[in-house]
């Protein structure tokens, strides 16, 4: 009895568009219920958000097939990832002979390669490593996988991703619809420090965070937030703000030079990527905030809510009537992250 009743609740959960809830995605590792095979594949999955995120993604049964990628120690993660008792086959692929055959196929392509912040570092400081690397990627990812959905995560996200589109448009197939960067991470934060501040149930808590992926690019619409708390102060929701924008710095120095998060990352992109799936999958009104090509502000990249479907992206949502405070916060942030974009697109252009 009570068997059936949670496989009714997972499968509810399945069909739902409510990615992001973590009880509906750790249930749902259990269910049998039949659902298109669809190849994930994770480039960088041995490092410190690779590792956890492939293990997330190999308990999504939305996923058949999880390819692992990275340029050195995947044989023994796949080895590792593959005996969790949960219907992907599970497959390792190690430096760019095999960068191919880990991308032929694949329906969605999650990109954490590249070098993370050390303390003191801004993520425009990863630039010029991780430019390359994600342009060389994309570069593949034309070739082997054109149609699959991008998901990317390495740093500076605010210029990482117009250098994908610059890729994928040299290489005659970039589609709008299917390049993200990967913002999941200021959403899951703002949630949590509202939660923990507003005295509310955290698993309701929805904020959207539009903007970009850097400091005060970063932008949460607190005014926007449900279930609404009647108890904060503007003070309060300064310091939110100023929290979510640093919560990146907040980890990076809490690691002390080992890094920045991995954990909270992976959650967040697993997150990210089974709300892409389910959009696949032709789940209705599946939302999430992401870095898009995008029309609602002069901006030609920028983050807000997307809705996902069949095909990627259904529709760039507006951001909504937004408070005095995140207007100046929205006037603030578009001179930087214009900078970001326009330095992506010169680097993609020159190299
Ligand atoms: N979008 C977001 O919210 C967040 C983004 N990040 C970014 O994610 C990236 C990865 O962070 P971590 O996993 O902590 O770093 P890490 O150094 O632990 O792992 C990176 C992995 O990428 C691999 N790699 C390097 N070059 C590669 C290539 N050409 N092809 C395939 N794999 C390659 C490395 O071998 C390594 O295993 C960083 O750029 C970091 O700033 C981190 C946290 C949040
Ligand atoms: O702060 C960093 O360098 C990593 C990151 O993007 C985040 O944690 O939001």
């Amino acid at each position: 009895m009570r068997a059936s009743m949670a496989m009714r609740s997972v499968r509810s959960a399945l069909r739902s568009g409510s990615s992001s809830s973590p009880s509906h995605f750790l249930r749902r590792c259990y269910c049998s219920e039949s659902v298109p095979e669809r190849k994930v594949t994770i480039l960088g999955a041995a490092g410190g958000i690779g590792q956890p995120l492939s293990l997330l993604m190999k308990i999504n049964p939305l996923v058949s097939n999880l390819a692992l990628y990275d340029i050195a120690g995947t044989p023994g993660v796949a080895a590792d990832v593959s005996h969790v008792n949960t219907i992907s086959q599970v497959a390792g692929f190690m430096g760019e002979d095999q960068l191919g055959k880990a991308l032929e196929g694949s329906d969605v392509v999650i990109i954490p390669a590249g070098v993370p912040r050390k303390p003191g570092m801004t993520r425009d400081d990863l630039f010029n490593i991780n430019a390359g690397i994600v342009k060389s990627l994309c570069i593949a990812i034309a070739k082997y996988c054109p149609n699959a959905l991008v998901n990317v995560i390495s740093n500076p996200v605010n210029s990482t991703v117009p250098i994908a589109a610059e890729v994928f448009k040299k290489a005659g197939t970039f589609d709008e619809k299917k390049l993200f960067g990967v913002t999941t991470l200021d959403v899951v934060r703002a949630k949590t420090f509202y939660a923990a501040k507003a005295k509310v149930p955290v698993a309701e808590v929805n904020v959207p965070v539009v903007g970009g992926h850097a400091g005060i690019t970063i932008l949460p619409l607190f005014s926007q937030t449900t279930p609404k708390s009647n108890n904060l102060s503007d003070e309060d929701i300064q310091a939110l703000t100023k929290r979510t924008q640093d919560g990146g710095t907040e980890v990076v120095e809490a690691k002390a030079g080992k890094g920045s998060a991995t954990l909270s990352m992976a959650y967040a992109g697993a997150i990210f990527a089974d709300a892409c799936l389910k959009g696949l999958n032709g789940v209705p009104d599946v939302v999430e905030c992401s870095y898009v090509q995008s029309s609602i502000t002069e901006l030609p990249f920028f983050s807000s809510k997307v809705r996902l479907g069949k095909n990627g992206v259904e529709e760039v949502l507006g951001l909504g009537p937004l408070s005095d405070y995140e207007k100046e916060g929205l006037e603030k942030l578009k001179p930087e992250l214009t900078a970001s974009i326009e330095k992506g697109i010169k680097f993609a252009a020159q190299s």
